[in-house]
């Protein structure tokens, strides 16, 4: 990655009659870096991902490649490629024909042309499958064609449609990293949008958060996990228990919240700022942060007990369901990977507490 600009977008709208499906989105992405769009289905993505790649004019705003200005100029004089989701490669061409088609209608001499395709399936990892068809090939195998293709064209950037929407949950999670791989390999600039957080995480130097046409955040996927600067963010990057109360004290930037079922939590304000007594809160706090324990302890902020009610056992990600002894309140525990809790089960009482600052607080009311 250096610190030259490839893309910036500025001030960035687009309407639908009186529909705002983008509002003013602003971003820049450093060359050669993977910047992920990530959000719920209708926030904006797909509308924001055509403008950049040419197939929709903004309703107003800039959009630049190397600093240059790209309204006008139609999809295929953009130095972009786009990934569909759908992948789009041709069924009748082998996969060398498919790779070369670009640089043929670009009117390459055949010999460079030949050169390009070898070194580009070299560099995806599958080397001896050019005179396939594209029948042949695995899904994950067509994955790594649809981006070779487009990368033989060395494009400023590279847009990426969900590419992986389509895969099984397996294949998923290879070409996650194998995409990563390839994205540092070519060292082109690849914009990438999902609904899929583990995906945006597991790949992107930054991502940025899109709720209802806005950016919500932008930052190092570390950011947006350990300092979600809205309730959205906290809800929607990693997993987390959810809580509704009011505050009812405050201690510099410690509140304490009594939630509506009379749980009192306590919790250290970082982004709103000043919350006052009686105010409507959201508080948040993930699952792997709750230390649990058979034993009762009173030396963090928050300490509870309660009740196994169910084992969700998914290897290395399993959960305790626990439900809260006073006020019934239920939270979701990761269940630690140790022998201390091996044989635990439905019933068992434990003890569960984590500190302020491991849970996040905002005033209520911007939650969606
Ligand atoms: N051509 C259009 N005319 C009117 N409304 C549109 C048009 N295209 C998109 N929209 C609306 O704009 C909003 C954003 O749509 P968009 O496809 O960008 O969302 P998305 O985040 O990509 O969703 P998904 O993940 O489901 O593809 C939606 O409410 C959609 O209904």
């Amino acid at each position: 990655m250096s610190s030259e600009i490839d893309l910036r977008a500025t001030n960035l709208c687009k309407n639908f009659d009186n529909f705002e499906a983008v509002k003013d989105v602003n971003f820049s992405i450093p060359r050669g870096s993977f910047f992920s769009i990530l959000g719920p289905s209708g926030c904006g993505k797909t509308t924001l991902l055509r403008m950049l790649a040419g197939f929709l004019e903004p309703t107003s705003g800039e959009i630049e490649i190397k600093g240059r200005s790209m309204l006008g100029i139609p999809p295929n004089k953009r130095p972009v490629n786009m990934v569909f989701q759908h992948l789009a490669l041709f069924p009748m061409m082998t996969v060398a024909e498919n790779i070369a088609y670009g640089l043929k209608r670009r009117k390459m001499k055949k010999p460079e042309i030949t050169k390009r395709v070898e070194s580009a399936l070299e560099r995806i990892g599958l080397p001896d499958v050019g005179n396939r068809s594209i029948s042949q090939l695995s899904g994950g195998q067509k994955q790594r064609i649809a981006i070779a293709r487009c990368l033989v064209l060395e494009p400023d950037v590279l847009l990426l449609d969900e590419p992986l929407g389509a895969l099984d949950l397996k294949l998923r999670e290879h070409m996650k990293i194998e995409l990563k791989k390839l994205q540092q390999a070519f060292d082109t600039t690849f914009i990438y949008i999902t609904h899929d957080q583990s995906e945006a995480m597991v790949m992107s130097d930054t991502v940025a958060v899109m709720n209802e046409g806005r950016f919500e955040q932008v930052g190092a996927p570390q950011d947006l996990y350990y300092h979600p600067q809205t309730p959205f963010v906290a809800g929607f990057v990693g997993e987390s228990n959810r809580f509704s109360g009011s505050v009812v004290n405050r201690e510099g930037e410690t509140v304490e919240v009594i939630t509506e079922s009379g749980q009192r939590f306590v919790a250290r304000e970082k982004f709103d700022k000043k919350l006052n007594s009686e105010e409507q809160v959201d508080l948040f706090v993930r699952p792997e942060m709750i230390h649990l324990s058979y034993e009762k302890g009173d030396k963090s902020d928050n300490n509870l007990s309660g009740q196994v009610e169910n084992i969700l056992f998914d290897g290395g990600n399993s959960r305790l369901l626990i439900r809260e002894q006073v006020t019934g309140a239920e939270l979701q525990v990761v269940l630690p990977q140790t022998q201390a809790f091996s044989r635990v089960k439905g019933g068992d009482e434990l003890h569960l507490c984590w500190n302020a600052e491991q849970s996040h607080v905002y005033r209520s009311g911007l939650a969606s």
